[in-house]
């Protein structure tokens, strides 16, 4: 357990299944079997498979995160949200830029499919600046801050319309920090081992900086997914982070 985030350092790592079909992301799973306790579903595996894949990886007793970055006006935002919260997910993405109206409309869809079926609330992430985003491909589509400002102020405004914390770069988790304080979620995408390669994303950092850097969470996903030897690869990324 680390102290101050309260998480379980097996719930630190989420692996991103990020396959076509239901029975790839089986696979995956019953490959790394006790290893990996919390996996995420994004949009390629939830476009391709449905709900099924998240009803398994809950059957299978594992965490899910529910990826699916929603960014809408707030009334189909919170009547979404509550749609897919009734699966049972433990984290949920919508997109910070829907701004505060549709962050606290999220929320409050979460709060409803909870009382609804009895179970804890979702958590609500906000989506802050992609990870494959560097400050050139960002002032391209009209960012007029620097990355690390437009975070910020992003974070502040997540943290302001009461949802459980952000999506960001390991790179922005201290700033984040100072600013959000604790207990709010600060999930980081954009982690790649010394053993990985960069792919498509730009603002990275290992998986044993991204922790020190103040991230509660690490997703991965080709690092692990695409690798020879996905076993192998998860069990150097925990060595890293026990500093062992
Ligand atoms: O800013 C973001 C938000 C989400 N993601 C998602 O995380 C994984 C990363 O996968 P890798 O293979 O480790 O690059 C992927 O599912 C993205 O959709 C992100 O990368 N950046």
């Amino acid at each position: 357990m680390n102290n101050k985030t309260g998480i379980a350092a097996d719930d630190r790592i989420i692996i991103a299944l990020d396959v076509n079909s239901f029975d790839k992301m089986k696979n995956i799973v019953d490959m790394l079997g006790d290893s990996v306790s919390f996996y995420k579903v994004g949009m390629e595996l939830f476009y391709s498979a449905g709900s099924q894949a998240v009803t398994y990886l809950k059957e299978k007793g594992k965490h899910v995160f529910l990826d699916l970055k929603l960014h809408d006006i707030p009334n189909t935002v919170e009547h979404s949200i509550a749609a897919v919260a009734r699966l049972g997910a433990d984290l949920i993405t919508v997109h910070a830029a829907g701004g505060r109206g549709m962050m606290e409309a999220a929320v409050r869809g979460a709060s409803e499919a909870a009382k609804e079926s009895g179970r804890p609330r979702p958590k609500i992430l906000a989506v802050t600046v992609l990870t494959s985003f560097d400050d050139k491909g960002w002032a391209e589509t009209g960012g007029q801050l620097p990355i690390l400002n437009h975070v910020l102020r992003l974070a502040k405004l997540a943290h302001e319309s009461g949802v459980d914390g952000v999506v960001a770069s390991p790179r922005e988790a201290t700033a984040i920090r100072e600013i959000c304080g604790e207990p709010f979620e600060i999930v980081t995408p954009g982690i790649r081992p010394s053993f990985a390669q960069s792919n498509d994303q730009k603002r990275i950092a290992t998986p044993s900086r991204a922790l020190q850097d103040g991230a509660s969470r690490l997703v991965i996903g080709r690092p692990v997914t695409k690798a020879e030897n996905p076993q192998k690869a998860v069990s150097l990324i925990l060595k890293e982070i026990r500093g062992e």
